[in-house]
């Protein structure tokens, strides 16, 4: 394809099967860039030409039977033998085998395993290891290795979503990927020179990023332990992106569909209005498109963020680093949480074709949703960026200066909301502001209060996850809400495209403090009054998009192919396309079905059942 850009490659896959789940996805997302990150520049030289030309297909072995979350829980072993210099792979318990790796069970013949790390009887937590499974001449599985699919699932029916565990496995110890950490001597020559000698340059000028390595093998630490969770950050950066294209392609479906579909005389004898002029649509709908927009617009942010810091870590610049993966955790599960069950909201608005395959929606469904749970579980991530929140707290409390996109923290909680019947955006950003920086505050002080009513801290932390999870999701809502005012505001769009999204990004603030206002009115920010003020803005926003809607999502320009749709055509022959499907079904190509000879005749004509029996034997 000669594509380089590795989003761009992923759309264009996507094009050829959308929604399909490639069985070499994890190949592409997880498993070549572990390598282009983890590995030493010597290690990249010797496997990425074979990953690169599909001779070593992998995928990433992270998550056990008995853990996906707590990775330093995982119980798989890479015991470290300075003998034969050789790492033992080993599954120790029925929990630790590996389970839902994606690509795992019969495509793949390599796989990154993530395996706790011992070195002279010593553990040294989760470290990233190369080990082949399947024989590259015959694709036999390998002595010493157990795997397979794990059989049917919720969706992702194309993926061969595998078990894998050793047992007493022997690597070669450059089957660690020792980028950011080593284990046994590098012999000099081996070790491209990019970031450090070894051996015969004095210990102190050693770059800190690869510290002391001892002739007997000692471990080498990393600058950060954190650096081996980095191909889980780059997906995480990418999923906002993925769950925006899922949730826009939803709402082309569904929104050129209510155009289309006509249903129930307005008044008697009168005709039958476009589902889409009925204000309960709309107020389903749109929201939903602003979401889709915005999400869209966060996916870019973040993906660009993800660039930049990663560049930085690259040249062995850390600092970035917690605030990449407060973002990146928080908009992942705040981008997928909203896309599924947005998409959910379009498949319903569609009535009973929604619930066909041929509408498209179920497939868009199977393959969003799972975003709540793969890369991080939604909850364990919003407490993720919750943890980095409270950090932020007590830096403000104590007058530090903040990074950009927590800046509000610890902001004066005293003022009122200058929302007026304009409902100008700048007032809009100001309350979702409040709301964040309130609750950020609240789940501090319940922190603090248990704390000092003798709870241990974490004790205390989980006492406040409610809260904690509360203003972690009020963090990314407000995030994406600037996001749009800013490029709303920044961009040089023509007067006409201005007046037309910023109607949509209005809608997008309005309907997100409608749907939450207790969060906004808790503490009396915003008056009776204003929340009217609110109310009719929404509804007036939804006359102000209506004649635009079909055309803001044909603006997304997805093509019939990639959205699989007969409810979303482009030309709209909504019902032609569904009969053309129905009549194309395998089970209408015989007009009596066999199992009629089988099952129904002996109900129906016993009599005649013997010779029929035969028939049904042909
Ligand atoms: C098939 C489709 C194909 C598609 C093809 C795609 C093509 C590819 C091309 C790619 C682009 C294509 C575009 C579209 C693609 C997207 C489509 C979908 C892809 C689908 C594939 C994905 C499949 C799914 C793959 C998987 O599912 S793979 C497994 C995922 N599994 C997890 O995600 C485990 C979660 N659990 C944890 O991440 C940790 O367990 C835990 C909770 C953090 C605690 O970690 P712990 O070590 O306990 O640390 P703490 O003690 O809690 O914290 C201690 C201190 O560390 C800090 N810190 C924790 N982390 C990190 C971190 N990162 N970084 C920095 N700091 C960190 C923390 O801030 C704290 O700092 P402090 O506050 O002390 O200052
Ligand atoms: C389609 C799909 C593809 C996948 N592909 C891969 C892959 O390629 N490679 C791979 O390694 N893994 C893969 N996974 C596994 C995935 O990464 C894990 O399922 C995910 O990390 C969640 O871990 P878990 O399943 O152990 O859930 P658990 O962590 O057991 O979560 C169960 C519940 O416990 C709660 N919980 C857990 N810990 C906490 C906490 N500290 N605080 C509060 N609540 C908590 C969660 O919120 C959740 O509600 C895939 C999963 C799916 C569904």
């Amino acid at each position: 394809m000669g594509i380089t850009d590795m989003q761009e490659a992923f759309y264009y896959r996507e094009c050829a099967a959308a929604h399909e789940n490639s069985p070499l996805g994890l190949h592409y997302a997880m498993f070549l860039p572990t390598i282009n990150k983890q590995a030493t520049p010597e290690q990249k030289k010797k496997w990425l030409p074979l990953a690169e030309n599909y001779k070593m297909i992998g995928t990433y072995a992270q998550t056990e039977l008995g853990h996906g979350t707590f990775i330093r829980g995982l119980e798989t072993t890479a015991t470290y033998d300075p003998k034969t210099k050789e790492f033992i792979l080993d599954s120790p318990t029925l929990t630790s085998k590996k389970y839902w790796p994606g690509c795992l069970g019969k495509t793949s013949n390599h796989c990154v395993v993530m395996a706790q790390l011992y070195t002279q009887g010593k553990s040294h937590g989760p470290h990233m290891f190369m080990v082949q499974i399947r024989s590259m001449e015959d694709h036999s599985v390998l002595p010493g290795i157990e795997v397979g699919v794990i059989g049917n699932k919720f969706g992702y029916g194309t993926n061969d979503n595998g078990f894998l565990s050793f047992d007493k496995l022997r690597i070669p110890r450059e089957n660690m990927l020792m980028r950011y950490s080593q284990v046994g001597r590098i012999p000099r020559e081996n070790m491209l020179m990019r970031y450090s000698q070894v051996s015969r340059i004095p210990r102190e000028n050693m770059l800190m990023r690869y510290s002391q390595v001892h002739e007997d093998g000692t471990y080498v630490k990393p600058q950060n332990a954190k650096l081996a969770y980095g191909s889980m950050v780059l997906i995480r950066s990418s999923i906002v992106s993925d769950a925006a294209r899922g949730l826009a392609q939803a709402c082309v479906i569904s929104i050129r569909y209510s155009a289309v579909r006509r249903q129930t005389e307005a008044y008697p004898g009168g005709e039958e209005p476009q589902i889409l002029d009925y204000q309960t649509q709309q107020y389903r709908l749109f929201p939903l498109l602003a979401s889709a927009y915005s999400l869209q617009l966060a996916g870019k942010y973040v993906f660009n963020t993800y660039l930049e810091v990663n560049d930085q870590i690259e040249k062995g610049n850390l600092e970035s680093m917690p605030e990449l993966h407060a973002l990146s955790a928080g908009l992942k599960a705040f981008s997928t949480y909203e896309a599924s069950a947005g998409i959910e909201v379009c498949r319903i608005c569609c009535g009973g074709h929604g619930y066909s395959q041929a509408s498209g929606l179920p497939k868009i469904y199977v393959d969003v949703v799972p975003g709540c749970t793969y890369e991080g579980e939604n909850t364990v991530m919003m407490l993720q960026t919750a943890r980095y929140l409270m950090k932020c707290y007590s830096r403000a409390k104590q007058g530090q200066k903040l990074p950009g996109f927590v800046q509000y923290i610890g902001q004066n909680l005293n003022k009122k909301s200058c929302m007026s019947e304009e409902v100008a955006l700048g007032c809009l950003v100001m309350a979702y502001e409040h709301r964040a920086a309130r609750l950020v505050e609240a789940a501090a002080m319940r922190m603090q209060s248990l704390i000092q009513g003798g709870k241990k801290q974490h004790e205390a932390w989980n006492g406040s996850s409610v809260q904690l999870f509360w203003a972690a999701k009020a963090h990314c809502h407000l995030f994406c809400v600037k996001n749009f005012v800013d490029a709303i505001q920044a961009k040089s769009l023509s007067s006409k495209t201005v007046t037309v999204m910023k109607s949509v990004c209005q809608l997008y603030g309005v309907h997100g403090i409608l749907e939450n206002l207790g969060e906004f009115m808790q503490d009396g920010f915003f008056s009776g009054e204003q929340v009217g003020y609110l109310q009719r803005k929404m509804l007036a926003l939804f006359e102000n998009i209506r004649p635009n809607a079909v055309a803001l999502v044909d603006a997304f320009d997805y093509p019939d192919m990639v959205l699989g749709s007969c409810l979303g055509r482009y030309d709209g022959q909504v019902y032609q396309a569904l009969y053309d499907y129905a009549k194309s079904a395998p089970m209408n190509q015989t007009e009596i079905h066999s199992t009629y000879y089988k099952h129904l005749k002996p109900l129906i004509n016993p009599e005649t059942t013997s010779d029929a029996m035969q028939f049904a034997k042909l």
